[in-house]
Formats: C-alpha cells, sequence, structure tokens
C-alpha cells in the first residue's frame, strides 16, 4: 500500500536578515506562511530506493534532479542511519511547487519524505527528532513540518507556530528560470555590509497578523532579500508595479525569489489581479489561500 504525504509552499510574510555568521549563514527573524501550493509524494515498500518524478506544465523536468542528489532522497538516507535501518522505497513526487522559486519546494519534499518514510517504516520517530533531522537537511525542512503560519529565527530553523486566525489570499507569479538562494544571501552581504548583527523584528508584522485586516498585513509585509533579488533580476520590481496596478494590495518578493506573490483583499481581489497578470502575458499565475497544514498525511 503506497503512503502519501502532502507537502505546502512557504511565503515569508517579514524576512529580516542580520550580518552573515562565521558558519556562513545569516540571522533571520522571519514569518512563514504555507499557502495551497502543494507537492505530493507517495512511497511503496521495495527491496532499494529509487524516485520518480512528475512536473506540472509550469515547472521544466530538467530543474529536479532525479539522481541522488534530490532531497527527498537525502532526507530518506538520513532517517534510514537515524534509526539504523537501510534506505529502502520507491518514492513518486508530483510536483506543482515552482522550482528553486523561493518558495521551499525541495523543502517541502524533504518534509513530506521524513514523515512518508516514518509511516512506511513504522518508526515513531518523535517530533523533537523529525525537527532535529529537517534542520540538518535545510533551514526551512523544519517550518515545512510545522506548517501554518510561524516565526522562524537562528538561520530559520527554530520555528515557533504563531495566532493566526485569517484567511489570506495570494496570487503568485513564478519566473521561468529560478534563483540560487546562495547566490541572493551572497548580493545582500554585497548591498549590504553595513546590515545589522540583529535582523529586523518581525513584531510590526506579527501585530498585523493578528489584526486580520488585509490593508494592515499588507503594509507590514517586509523582505531584506527583495533588494538583492530585484538587482539581480530587474524585472521583478516591474512585476510587483503591474500586480499591485491590477488590483493586488501589495506584492513582495518570496523569499530569495524569483517568485512575486500578491496579496489580495478577497477571493475577488485574488481573481482580479490574475486575471491582470495573465492578461498582461504572464502565462504561469497561481492563485491560493493560507494558511494551510504542514506535510501531512492523505487518508
Ligand atoms: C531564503 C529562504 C527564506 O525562507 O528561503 P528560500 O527563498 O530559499 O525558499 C531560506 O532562508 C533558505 O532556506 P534553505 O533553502 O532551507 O537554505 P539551506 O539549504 O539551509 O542553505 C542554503 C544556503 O543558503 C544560505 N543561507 C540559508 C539560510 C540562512 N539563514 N542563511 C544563509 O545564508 C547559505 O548560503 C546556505 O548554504
Ligand atoms: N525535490 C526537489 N525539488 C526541487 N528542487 C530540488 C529537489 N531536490 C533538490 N533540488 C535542488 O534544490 C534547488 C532549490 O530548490 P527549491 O527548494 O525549489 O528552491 P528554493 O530554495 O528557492 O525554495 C533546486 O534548484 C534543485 O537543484
Amino acid at each position: 500500500m503506497n503512503t502519501t504525504v502532502r507537502a505546502a509552499a512557504k511565503i515569508n510574510l517579514h524576512l529580516g536578515v542580520g550580518r552573515v555568521r562565521e558558519d556562513g549563514f545569516h540571522p533571520l527573524d522571519t514569518v512563514y506562511q504555507a499557502i495551497g501550493i502543494h507537492d505530493d509524494l507517495s512511497l511503496a515498500a521495495a527491496d532499494d530506493l529509487t524516485l520518480a518524478t512528475r512536473v506540472a506544465d509550469h515547472i521544466d523536468p530538467a530543474d529536479v534532479p532525479d539522481g541522488p542528489d534530490n532531497i527527498v532522497l537525502r532526507a530518506a538516507r538520513l532517517l534510514a542511519s537515524h534509526a539504523g535501518r537501510p534506505a529502502t522505497g520507491a518514492f513518486e513526487v508530483r510536483k506543482d511547487i515552482p522550482v528553486a522559486g523561493g518558495m521551499a519546494g525541495g523543502s517541502a519534499d524533504a518534509a513530506a519524505a521524513l514523515v512518508a518514510c516514518d509511516r512506511l517504516w513504522g518508526l515513531g520517530t518523535s517530533d523533537d527528532d523529525l525537527l532535529a533531522l529537517a534542520a540538518e537537511l535545510g533551514s526551512d525542512i523544519p517550518f515545512s513540518l510545522v506548517g501554518g503560519t510561524a516565526r522562524g529565527v537562528g538561520r530559520g530553523e527554530l520555528v515557533t507556530p504563531v495566532d493566526d486566525r485569517g484567511a489570506w489570499w495570494w496570487v503568485a507569479v513564478p519566473a521561468a528560470e529560478g534563483l540560487s538562494t546562495p547566490a541572493v544571501y551572497r548580493h545582500f552581504d554585497t548591498m549590504r555590509p553595513d546590515a545589522p548583527e540583529v535582523p529586523a523584528s518581525a513584531d510590526a508584522l506579527l501585530a498585523a497578523l493578528a489584526s486580520g485586516e488585509p490593508v494592515r498585513l499588507a503594509r507590514a509585509l517586509h523582505n531584506d532579500l527583495q533588494e538583492p533579488a530585484i538587482d539581480l533580476r530587474p524585472e521583478l520590481g516591474d512585476l510587483i508595479t503591474l500586480g499591485e496596478a491590477e488590483g493586488a494590495l501589495r506584492g513582495i518578493v518570496s523569499g530569495s525569489g524569483p517568485t512575486v506573490v500578491f496579496l489580495c483583499d478577497s477571493a475577488d481581489g485574488a481573481r482580479e489581479t490574475a486575471a491582470g497578470l495573465a492578461g498582461a502575458g504572464h502565462d504561469v499565475v497561481l492563485t491560493a489561500t493560507g494558511p494551510v497544514a504542514g506535510a501531512h498525511l492523505l487518508a
């Protein structure tokens, strides 16, 4: 029998980035939100470890590694070694989350793989151990397990859920070509040699979130990686201006980009913004609500 796990894309409502640490990572104060764009991962019992990927029309299959470098297989091997057992199983991943888009698609798949292997192998790994293994694989992966809306500190791996009773409407516009996360962080270092050691606080964003007011949340959105991402891809600035002219409350680069996400005031607002962006020639325009759950088993 197959085990199927769904994992969501993330956006950063607030991404405060401090001066690079000695270990090469940047201290963050961030607020993540999981939104309704998903990858689905299924796992069947097998004698060896295999992976097949299927991608949505808006994804180039060549962008997804199909060998041992795929983070799904890395996650399976890490959990197997933690449990002292062989890594076995036949994975199939169906990708809808833009690749190298600043939406943590690989992190979502890694979180899904941890949950699926734990189930198929009957391990009953504790939440604390799963979160620690997730952090070892990547800074965003603990959040992909937790989902909802959460604050992330440290290098983003220390995650605490926050109060969010909103149902926020988002329009996401991925780019045809992804951006490398380390390259955007390096560009941040060049552009912001004076970056403070302590990253910009997420407190104002959290207050806006608790208000439930889309206009207030729109004003509070903040991303310190937006400037370097736009400097590397100037067309992202034009895209933000366009989406705002088409009715969005605010556009912002998602994480390290190049996906741009637009906060809208309602379902109708999101439909209108999406239609305006599509009419202006953007082939791929996705609409989603957030928050949604983290990596979870499908019945
Ligand atoms: C920028 C963010 C914002 O949520 O997301 P994406 O836009 O990539 O989705 C994250 O910080 C990405 O997290 P993730 O993609 O898991 O990063 P990791 O695999 O841990 O690290 C990849 C590389 O990114 C840089 N990195 C990552 C996290 C961090 N706090 N500081 C960094 O400088 C380092 O160069 C590191 O070698
Ligand atoms: N399962 C996977 N899905 C997507 N990308 C993967 C996967 N496994 C490894 N990768 C590699 O990770 C890189 C970053 O992918 P992704 O997590 O989608 O982006 P981001 O870090 O911008 O959120 C990709 O360019 C790809 O080479």
